[in-house]
C-alpha cells in the first residue's frame, strides 16, 4: 500500500493562510495573553506547518507586537501627511485601535520598522519614502523616537527616574529604549557536573547540530535561532536549564556557601531555586514556596531531572509568617531569604514584546502592594546576620529602589548591602533588579 505523504502540496499557501488566521485569532482577544505560550498552543491546529514555517510566523507576530503602536501611529501620520504630537496621540491610543488600520498597511509598517521590507508595491514605496523623509524629525523628538521604537511616550517619566539613578546620558536612555525592541538569545545555565571544559564543548556542539547559532561565554551558552533545546537529549539528562543571564546573576548575589539554609519565597517553577541548589553543592537546603501549587509541581519535576535532592517545596501565600521547618528553627531562621517578587515584568519586554501592552499604572500599584506584604512577612524568617535578598524583573524605580527604601525606613534591623540593576544597557539580557539587605539586629 502506498503511504500518504505528510507534506502539503502547497506549503507556501499553508503558511500564508495559517499566518492570516493566527493573526486574526490573536487580535480577537480582548486582552493579549502571553504570545509565546499562545503560539505554542495555537500551532497545534496547524499540523502541516514545518519548524521553519512556525519560526517565520512567530518572528512576524513578535515583530508585530514590537511595532504595533508604531504602525498605528505612522499610518495616522501618513494619512495626515504630518507628524502628529506623539504624547497626545499616545494618551488616546488603546489596543483596540489596531482594528482601525487595514491589515495590509499594518504589516507594511511592521516590516519597514523591523527592517524586513524589500522593494514593494506602490503603497509600500510611498510609505517608505514618507518615512525616510521624516526620519530625522522623528529621531530628533524623544517622544516620537520612543513611540516609533515601541516605547509609549507616557512611560518616559518612568524611564527618567531610572536614567537619573543610573546616571545615564540622554544617548544611553535612547539606547535603552531602542534595546527594548531588540531580540535576545536564550541562555543555558549549565549544571555543575557538566561544567568541565570538555562537557561544555560537547553541549555546545550538540546544540549547534540543531542548526542554530550557539556561543559559549565562561560557563554560559547562548542560543539563537529558534530551536527547542528542551527537546534535546542533553536537556532530558539534566545537563542544563534555560535561564536568562540576569536571572542567573540573582542566585550569585545571594553569596551562598555550602551548608546554608535558604528560602526561595516566590519560587515559581524554580528557575532560581535550582540555581541556588547548585551553588549549595548538595550541602544545606532550599525551601521553595509559591502561591501556586502547579508551579511548584513543575519545580519538583525540574529538581528531579537535575538531581537536586536538597530542595523541599510547599505553598505559601505571603500573607503571614512562614512556619519554619525544624532544622531552620534550630538556627533561628534562614541564612538567606530570596524574594523574587511578583512584579510588572517590565524588564522582560525584549523577550516578550507583547508584555508591554499589559503594563499599566493600575497593575503597578497592585504589584507594589503585594511586594510590600511579601517583604513584611518574609523578613521575619531571616536569622541574625542572614541576608534578605529582594529581586524583580522590572526596571521601574517604584518596584525596586523605592520599595527597598520604604522597607528599610520601617525595619531598622536590616541594613542595605547593595542594590544593582542587572541587564539594562550593560548586557544583552532581561533587565532585573537585586537588593541585598543584612539583618543586623
Ligand atoms: C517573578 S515570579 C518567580 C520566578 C521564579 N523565582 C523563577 O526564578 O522562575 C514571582 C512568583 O511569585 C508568585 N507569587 C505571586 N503572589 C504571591 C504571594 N502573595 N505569595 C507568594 N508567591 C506569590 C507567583 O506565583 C510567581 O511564581
Amino acid at each position: 500500500m502506498k503511504r500518504r505523504s505528510k507534506k502539503s502540496p502547497h506549503p507556501q499557501l499553508n503558511l500564508v493562510v495559517a499566518k492570516k488566521q493566527l493573526w486574526q485569532e490573536w487580535l480577537s482577544q480582548s486582552k493579549f495573553k502571553p504570545l509565546d505560550r499562545w503560539l505554542k498552543q495555537s500551532f497545534k491546529k496547524y499540523p502541516n506547518l514545518t519548524r521553519e514555517d512556525k519560526l517565520k510566523v512567530s518572528n512576524d507576530m513578535f515583530s508585530a507586537m514590537r511595532y504595533m503602536q508604531a504602525a498605528c501611529y505612522l499610518e495616522s501620520c501618513y494619512q495626515a501627511q504630518s507628524l502628529l504630537n506623539a504624547l497626545l496621540w499616545d494618551k488616546e491610543w488603546k489596543q483596540d485601535c489596531i482594528h482601525e488600520i487595514p491589515t495590509k498597511e499594518f504589516w507594511q509598517w511592521v516590516y519597514l520598522l523591523a527592517d524586513k521590507s524589500g522593494p514593494g508595491t506602490k503603497s509600500e514605496n510611498d510609505r517608505q519614502n514618507w518615512f525616510l523623509k521624516n526620519r530625522v524629525q522623528i529621531n530628533d523628538n524623544i517622544e516620537t523616537y520612543a513611540l516609533v521604537n515601541g516605547f509609549r511616550p507616557q512611560w518616559l517619566n518612568l524611564l527618567k527616574q531610572r536614567s537619573l539613578l543610573q546616571a545615564w546620558s540622554a544617548e544611553q536612555s535612547r539606547q535603552f529604549i531602542k534595546q527594548q525592541n531588540i531580540h535576545l538569545p536564550i541562555y543555558l545555565r549549565i549544571n555543575q557536573e557538566y561544567q568541565q571544559a570538555d562537557c561544555l564543548h560537547h553541549i555546545l556542539h550538540h546544540i549547534k547540530q540543531q542548526g542554530v547559532h550557539a556561543d559559549l561565554y565562561k560557563n554560559v551558552i547562548s542560543v539563537d535561532g529558534g530551536t527547542d533545546v528542551q527537546r534535546t537529549e542533553l536537556y532530558n539528562k539534566g545537563a542544563f536549564e534555560i535561564q536568562d543571564l540576569a536571572s542567573q546573576q540573582i542566585a550569585e548575589a545571594l553569596s551562598l556557601k555550602p551548608g546554608f539554609k535558604v528560602w526561595d519565597a516566590c519560587a515559581g517553577a524554580g528557575g532560581k531555586t535550582l540555581a541556588i541548589a547548585q551553588l549549595l553543592a548538595g550541602k544545606g537546603s532550599v525551601t521553595a514556596t509559591d502561591l501556586h501549587q502547579y508551579k511548584l509541581d513543575e519545580l519538583k519535576k525540574r529538581a528531579k531531572r537535575g538531581q537536586y535532592h536538597n530542595v523541599r517545596s510547599f505553598v505559601w501565600d505571603g500573607q503571614s509568617k512562614l512556619r519554619l521547618p525544624n532544622d531552620v528553627k534550630q538556627q533561628a531562621g534562614f541564612d538567606r531569604v530570596l524574594i523574587d517578587a511578583p512584579c510588572t515584568s517590565a524588564g522582560t519586554w525584549r523577550r516578550n514584546p507583547d508584555a508591554r501592552w499589559r503594563f499599566s499604572l493600575e497593575d503597578t500599584a497592585e504589584q507594589l502592594s503585594i511586594q510590600k506584604q511579601i517583604l513584611e512577612n518574609a523578613c521575619l524568617s531571616v536569622r541574625l546576620g542572614g541576608y534578605l535578598v529582594y529581586a524583580t524583573c522590572s526596571w521601574q524605580v517604584s518596584e525596586n529602589e523605592a520599595q527597598v527604601a520604604e522597607f528599610l525606613a520601617h525595619h531598622e534591623n536590616f541594613r542595605l548591602q547593595s542594590q544593582t540593576l542587572l541587564g539594562g544597557i550593560a548586557q544583552q539580557s532581561d533587565t532585573m533588579f537585586v537588593a541585598v539587605m543584612e539583618r543586623v539586629k
